[in-house]
């Protein structure tokens, strides 16, 4: 196996990905309407207490900066998420080649013109200040929510320095399987670290696995069910 060949091809899927998803997220920012079509739901979900992240490490995992809670959320919370990912009219989805997507807060190019999150999401993103997972200067104003159908996926690459290093991800519907490749600073025993993402968990890393390694999704519907995972992708964007 030739690994810089793969390496190379990784990090040019990477650029493919990062720079093919603005031109169509452009006209499909979170407008009034689509806020509007999620406002008179009510959403189920209890407030967090502070968690100590370290309890969550990943123990077989060599990336120290990789952290997975099984059940972050129960059924009913679950079910509520779904609810207000599919009350978006259609047209706040960007059809994608593998997966489809909304975005909410903001288009990250190499600039940001932050739009205010819809109100679920900012109970959502209040949670993870009030778990400690981020600190309060840094409140998640951003969230990406990823569709994948059985068989669809997201291609290896990093998020960037246009946001704050720390990603909050909670899955919902099915399971899907993120692998870790080291990018940067990388050698021969750098094997990829796999992690099946349950429904109902929640995945947080930082550090070396932001800046250093790629990250993708794939196997969703390996197991032939025919559940879409649906995930959502919470960080914060500095504003100026
Ligand atoms: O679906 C996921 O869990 C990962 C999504 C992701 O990597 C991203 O939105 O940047
Ligand atoms: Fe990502």
């Amino acid at each position: 196996m030739d690994f810089r060949k793969l390496l190379r091809q990784a990090k040019a899927d990477a650029v493919h990905e990062r720079n093919n998803i603005p031109k169509k997220v452009q006209e499909k920012q979170s407008t009034d309407e689509q806020k509007e079509s999620t406002a008179k739901l009510v959403f189920a979900f209890s407030p967090r207490t502070v968690l100590n992240l370290e309890d969550y490490a990943v123990p077989s995992c060599h990336i120290k900066s990789i952290y997975y809670m099984e059940e972050w959320i129960n059924e009913v919370e679950e079910a509520s998420i779904l609810e207000h990912v599919h009350a978006a009219p259609s047209s706040a989805w960007v059809e994608l080649k593998a997966r489809r997507l909304q975005v909410h807060g903001g288009l990250v190019t190499t600039s940001f013109t932050p739009s205010r999150l819809p109100q679920w999401l900012c109970i959502l993103a209040q949670s993870f200040v009030d778990a400690g997972v981020f600190h309060a200067k840094f409140t998640p104003n951003h969230a990406l929510i990823n569709d994948y159908a059985p068989g669809e996926e997201i291609l290896p690459h990093e998020d960037g320095p246009m946001y704050y290093p720390l990603v909050a991800i909670i899955s919902t519907g099915a399971t899907g399987r993120m692998t870790f490749r080291r990018h940067r600073n990388t050698s021969p025993q750098d094997a990829p670290f796999y992690l099946n993402l349950a429904r109902r968990s929640l995945l947080i890393f930082t550090h070396d696995a932001y800046t250093d390694y790629l990250h993708s999704i794939d196997n969703v519907g390996i197991d032939n069910s025919t559940a879409h995972r649906i995930s959502l992708t919470i960080r914060h964007v500095p504003t100026a």
